[in-house]
């Protein structure tokens, strides 16, 4: 109870001088509020829990290595029982030595028990060697199962759920301790259950020799036990505490580190800012962990004090039991050794509990993590329709004859944003159709593109494929059917082959004459052309031999992938924003071909409004509202939002036009600024 209504003061405290300078997050209360939570669980609904965390941890233990945990448990047990027979075979030892005879005839007397007790504990060591060695192939094969289960669920959640902070920081303790918890947790239950059955045979062995030995046994233990699991709990709701600050600090040093960032460190010297703001953090985590120290060490010394009265007390017993000649020598000699085994297995014990409890609260929240990610995991609903027979491979071809994708009344707010960033939004795409969004900065195409390329499900509305609402359709089936070339696409630290194949085998049938078409589509085989290994240089400078890209250089290969991949509906946002005009007019000049050649439908995202003009219909997006529709002739009649927009740019054109037959002759792009 002292320690519950003290540890929110003391949180409140490490908090308060580090807020002032540091902005809201360390006076962000979100983490205090969830260990308030697991504080006010209290020592016994954890002792409740800690049974619960370590059958999970088996039977993950038994998922990763049946054999090796049944292995571990059997060598333990018969261990176990070997340590209680030789204390045992230790009282006839004592009891032929403290005998009354000739010395020599006693340790004859003795000699067969020495060598029972020597056996015993050969025999105890070859089974306790074994179960380590069992134990220590587990670990190995827990942690990949751990962090496989992890990686499969991140790559699989909901888009949105990376937008959801708070999810973001229980992905961040599930990744940064959750995942090492667990290997620590089957190491901690089967020390615990070794140690457990050493308390056992001593205990026993205890019990056989006398009754009031055992309660002995067990106060000396309990105030160590105390202080571990203090300390632990201590430690792990200080390790709440920082999470949030941590998470800063690691922003920070990859600010101060990473390569990416390096250039405008330097530039807009910033560097005094990031270490100040580093410093801080880093002040806040040493006088929160120096706290813990000081606080943990006098637990330990509490729990020393209290240890000491009680083997003392231990002592005591025994004397008076020999006193009063309740117990004969050799029995409280044979006691002593059971006593100071026990002891070891039982602080052995406390220890492992204290190490379970500890990485149990880590384990818990990967666990948690790993439910709430589950239920974040897009599960189709029982497909019915066209689209739902024929299985996978009959859905993906029906979706690839799709006649119309409709997007009706779509609504959809972000997390812990104020308004809907789409309101009742309704747009069409044809078949072989190139449509277009344009619009303002913010609003909403993007997201609307999103939604319609099924990365987040509308909060109201609807999206159908020819009739089929995409939340009844497998997602991967969907995101099969939906090439995207991102506005904050990926520079994928890989080849420049799996930069455009993202993965296919470029000796696979097919695969280079199509990496080829698309990379002459986009232009990116400009770029592989100067590449010192073509196609197989390694586009990450961190690596050796490995290249950089300019912005535009990337941008064609992030279109070549959208070329390359072969679905029907092609997702543009922004696709030539750091293009150069040529290669920018080229590219839109491909976007029209390829839709024309292959039948695909496009939507387009651009502010380059005179290459919509093209377009067969085109939405205009105004704070999450379509506020237009219609051809570009359509919208330049209206004199709206779009014309507005149109002339705006066509007007700084017409103010200094290039001599006539520039753009022709020369090859270079020129807006074409007609109404
Ligand atoms: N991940 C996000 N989390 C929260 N809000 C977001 C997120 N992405 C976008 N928004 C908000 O949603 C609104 C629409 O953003 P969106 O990116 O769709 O606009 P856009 O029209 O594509 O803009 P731009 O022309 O600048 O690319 C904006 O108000 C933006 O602040």
């Amino acid at each position: 109870m002292k320690l519950r209504k003290r540890l929110p003061r003391r949180r409140r405290r490490a908090a308060e001088p580090a807020a002032a300078p540091m902005g809201p997050a360390l006076s962000e209360h979100k983490w205090y509020r969830k260990a308030s939570e697991l504080s006010d669980t209290g020592m016994l609904t954890m002792a409740r829990r800690l049974p619960v965390l370590i059958g999970q941890v088996l039977r993950l233990a038994w998922r990763a290595g049946r054999r090796d945990l049944a292995a571990t448990i059997a060598f333990n047990v018969a261990a176990g029982v070997f340590t209680a027979f030789g204390l045992l075979a230790t009282t006839g030892v004592l009891t032929a030595l403290f005998s009354a005879g000739p010395t020599p005839d006693r340790v004859r007397a003795a000699a067969p028990e020495l060598l029972l007790v020597g056996a015993a504990v050969a025999v105890r060591a070859v089974f306790a060697t074994a179960a380590q060695w069992a134990q220590a192939r587990l670990r190995p094969q827990v942690q990949q199962i751990v962090e496989q289960q992890l990686f499969e669920l991140t790559t699989a959640i909901d888009l949105a759920a990376f937008d959801d902070a708070e999810f973001q920081d229980d992905l961040h303790r599930a990744r940064l301790r959750g995942v090492d918890s667990a290997p620590s947790m089957v190491d901690n239950a089967v020390d615990l259950f070794t140690a457990a059955i050493g308390v056992v045979a001593a205990a026993g062995a205890l019990g056989v020799l006398h009754p009031l030995l055992l309660p002995l046994l067990l106060l000396t233990a309990l105030p160590e036990g105390w202080a571990a699991v203090r300390a632990a709990r201590l430690g792990y709701l200080t390790q709440l505490d920082l999470v949030e600050v941590r998470r800063r600090g690691w922003i920070m040093t990859e600010l101060m580190t990473e390569r990416r960032h390096a250039a405008e460190v330097r530039s807009f010297t910033v560097r005094d800012f990031l270490l100040r703001r580093h410093a801080d953090l880093a002040s806040h985590i040493r006088r929160t962990l120096l706290d813990l120290a000081r606080r943990q060490t006098m637990s330990q010394v509490w729990g020393d004090v209290l240890k000491g009265v009680a083997t003392a007390l231990m002592y005591t017993v025994l004397g008076v039991l020999l006193w009063r000649g309740i117990m004969p020598l050799a029995v409280a000699g044979t006691a002593v050794l059971a006593i100071r085994a026990g002891q070891t297995s039982l602080v052995n014990l406390v220890y492992s509990l204290n190490r379970c409890y500890e990485d149990g609260l880590y384990f818990s929240d990967y666990v948690a993590y790993c439910r709430m990610a589950e239920q974040r995991v897009h599960r189709p609903r029982a497909v019915s329709g066209v689209h739902g027979k024929g299985g996978v491979t009959g859905r993906e071809e029906a979706l690839g004859r799709f006649r119309e994708i409709v997007a009706e009344d779509v609504t959809f707010g972000y997390p812990d944003g104020d308004a809907p960033s789409l309101d009742k939004v309704s747009v069409r795409l044809g078949r072989g159709e190139i449509v277009a969004l344009v619009g303002e900065n913010g609003s909403g195409k993007t997201t609307l593109a999103k939604i319609l390329a099924g990365l987040y499900a509308p909060q109201g509305g609807h999206v159908r494929w020819d009739g089929t609402r995409v939340e009844d359709l497998d997602p991967e089936v969907l995101r099969r059917a939906i090439a995207v070339v991102a506005q904050d696409h990926t520079h994928w630290p890989m080849t420049a082959a799996d930069n455009i194949t993202m993965g296919d085998d470029l000796t696979a049938p097919g695969v280079r004459a199509a990496v080829d078409e698309a990379a002459v589509a986009s232009g990116a085989h400009e770029v592989v052309a100067e590449l010192p290994h073509g196609l197989d240089t390694l586009l990450d400078k961190r690596f050796h031999d490995g290249r950089e890209l300019s912005g535009g250089q990337w941008q064609r290969l992030a279109a070549a992938r959208g070329f390359y991949r072969d679905a029907p509906l092609l997702i543009c946002d922004e696709p030539t924003a750091a293009l150069d005009a040529r290669a920018e007019h080229r590219l839109f000049g491909q976007i029209r071909d390829h839709a024309a050649r292959r039948g695909r439908t496009v939507l387009l995202i651009t502010h380059r409004l005179a290459s919509v003009r093209h377009a067969d219909r085109i939405y205009v997006l105004d704070r999450g509202r379509v506020i237009e529709h219609g051809t570009h002739r359509e919208l330049m009649d209206v004199g709206g939002l779009y014309a507005e927009l149109y002339e705006l740019q066509a007007s700084a054109y017409r103010a200094e036009a290039p001599p006539e037959g520039v753009a022709a002759g020369n090859g270079h792009a020129q807006p074409d600024v007609e109404r």
